[in-house]
């Protein structure tokens, strides 16, 4: 799915009614339907109370009005307050004049802000994607008071105050929603933790916006649903065997981090891997072969840390980091290993595939002349501490989606920021959000397990670099959100989710 800029979504809007040959004012309804339609199938007009609709000038005001119409005709108690302007869109206008008489509306002003009696719902119609700079004078005003109301808040299309695609000053007014309803397709606010605080939850309601224009319309920033990724799990052959599947090797572990490797490595054994290989210190020997009896072992000449890297013949993808420690030996081993991997193999003419995390993020980023040596395609899953030691302090989420986007495209690499939403950049300068995942998962070893799936897919020869990251990133977390429903969220652990990989991936077979 795409993520459109504020001002392709006017486009859009444009490109639909040109279309479907409609008049502004009817997509407006259509808007107007679509929120009702989910209004209503959360809130009797007994669970709802009289509904206060603040509307602003622009069309989000409009969507407004026409809500405020049609849930006076379902028998929803309705009143509406308007901001004054010296200008209002037409169908603003035209929504105004088919307002009926029973819904009492008023105009604000600073000396007659709303009632808004706490647990109230209130609908957020004040300002959508026209929104052209802050919010300042009374405008300012009515969202604080507002935001103080500890009202119930649902915003029509985007919290009013809140860019769509770019940042605002810190101390901004900006409203704080409980859900927010939005049409066609997802902003990019939407997936930055820094409007967490005003989104809520969110949902997209579909209107019958232009598919044409959005298919013929450029964008980096992508969203990825189970629509995204349906039928790319290639399907199994019958006469295949463990060969077909790739054998992958992982470095991993050191003493007291030992779980970090026996979790990716059962977390790449449950994602289709044909065969796996763990190179550990000598101290994990016991454990990881209690524990992984399905995967080979080799032990490094060191004890406590890894030390050696092992030969790389006849690997289809290796990775390296979860619980690997910081020690020189490690270092050097991942530096011999960017070296190698680098050289083209003789079974694809391409460089042996890596999903570098953890520990082994952490070195590059203290060593980042060997940033210069990744191999075209490398993996790297950091979370943003970690992506902050390989780049700069990021000044908020946008700045930080530049500094990922510069970064995958300078080193072509494939990035996975970890996070809520988390966003893969690609070598091309793409960034596709993932929808799958909760907070449960942010739990320790939720990420070794990604590293492990992630390990498992690249070394998938039906998979292309960028299919297997997008597909092992909605799977880790749709395995979490199948975990969840078992353990909870709080009872969440790392060991759930490799358990769920297996049903996760069973829903592309
Ligand atoms: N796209 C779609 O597919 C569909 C979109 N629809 C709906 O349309 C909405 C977008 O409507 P919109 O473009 O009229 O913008 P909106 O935000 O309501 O108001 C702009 C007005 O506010 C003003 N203004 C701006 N900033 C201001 C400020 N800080 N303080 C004060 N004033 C400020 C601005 O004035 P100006 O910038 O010219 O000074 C202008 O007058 C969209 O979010 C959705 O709800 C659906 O109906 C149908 C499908
Ligand atoms: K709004």
């Amino acid at each position: 799915m795409k993520i459109l800029s504020a001002a392709q979504t006017r486009e859009l809007d444009q490109a639909t009614q040109t279309e479907q040959r409609l008049i502004s004012v009817e997509l407006m309804e259509r808007a107007a339907s679509a929120f009702v339609a989910w209004l209503s199938s959360r809130y009797s007009s007994a669970d709802a109370g009289e509904i206060l609709i603040l509307c602003g000038p622009g069309n989000n005001g409009g969507d407004g009005l026409a809500v405020a119409r049609q849930l006076l005709q379902r028998g929803y108690r309705v009143r509406v307050a308007l901001l004054p302007a010296t200008r209002h869109s037409p169908d603003w206008q035209h929504n105004r004049q088919h307002l009926p008489k029973a819904v009492p509306s008023s105009e604000i002003s600073t000396k007659k802000l709303p009632d808004i009696a706490a647990g109230a719902l209130v609908i957020d119609a004040l300002f959508g994607t026209g929104l052209s700079r802050p919010l300042a004078g009374l405008a300012a005003t009515v969202v604080t008071h507002l935001n103080q109301a500890r009202a119930r808040v649902i915003a029509i299309d985007i919290p009013s105050g809140l860019f769509a695609d770019q940042s605002q000053p810190a101390d901004s007014a900006v409203v704080c929603a409980q859900h927010t309803v939005s049409f066609g397709l997802p902003k990019l606010a939407f997936l930055l933790p820094q409007n967490a605080e005003y989104m809520g939850e969110w949902s997209i309601e579909d209107i019958g916006l232009s598919q044409k224009f959005v298919a013929d319309t450029t964008t980096p920033w992508h969203y990825t649903n189970a629509a995204a990724v349906a039928g790319a799990l290639p399907v199994r052959p019958k006469f295949s065997h463990k060969g077909t599947f790739g054998h992958a090797l992982l470095l991993a572990g050191s003493r007291g981090k030992m779980g970090a490797a026996v979790l990716a490595a059962g977390a790449c054994l449950r994602s289709g891997v044909g065969l796996l290989t763990a190179h550990i210190p000598g101290c994990g020997y016991d454990i990881f072969q209690t524990s992984q009896p399905e995967a080979m072992c080799l032990t490094d000449a060191k004890a406590d840390f890894i030390s050696e890297l092992p030969k790389l013949d006849g690997y289809q993808a290796v990775g390296i980091g979860p619980g690997l420690g910081q020690d020189a030996a490690s270092l050097a081993v991942l530096r011999q290993l960017l070296k190698a991997a680098a050289k083209p193999t003789a079974k694809t003419g391409k460089p042996l595939p890596l999903v570098i995390d953890a520990d082994a993020l952490n070195l590059l980023g203290q060593h980042r002349e060997l940033l210069k040596l990744l191999p075209e395609n490398t993996v790297l899953t950091p979370h943003p501490k970690e992506f902050e030691r390989l780049t700069e302090p990021a000044r908020d989420d946008y700045h930080r989606l530049d500094l990922l986007r510069d970064f995958a495209v300078q080193h072509h690499c494939l990035v996975v920021l970890k996070g809520a939403c988390t966003c893969l950049a690609t070598p091309e300068g793409e960034l596709h959000f993932n929808n799958t995942g909760n907070p449960g998962m942010a739990t320790g070893g939720s990420g070794d397990v990604l590293t492990g799936i992630l390990l498992a897919l690249r070394a998938h020869a039906q998979l292309s670099p960028f299919e297997a990251v997008r597909l092992g990133v909605y799977a880790h977390g749709r395995a979490g959100d199948l975990a969840a429903t078992h353990s909870g969220q709080a009872g969440l652990v790392a060991g759930d989710i490799v358990r769920h990989i297996g049903p996760a991936l069973k829903e592309w077979e």
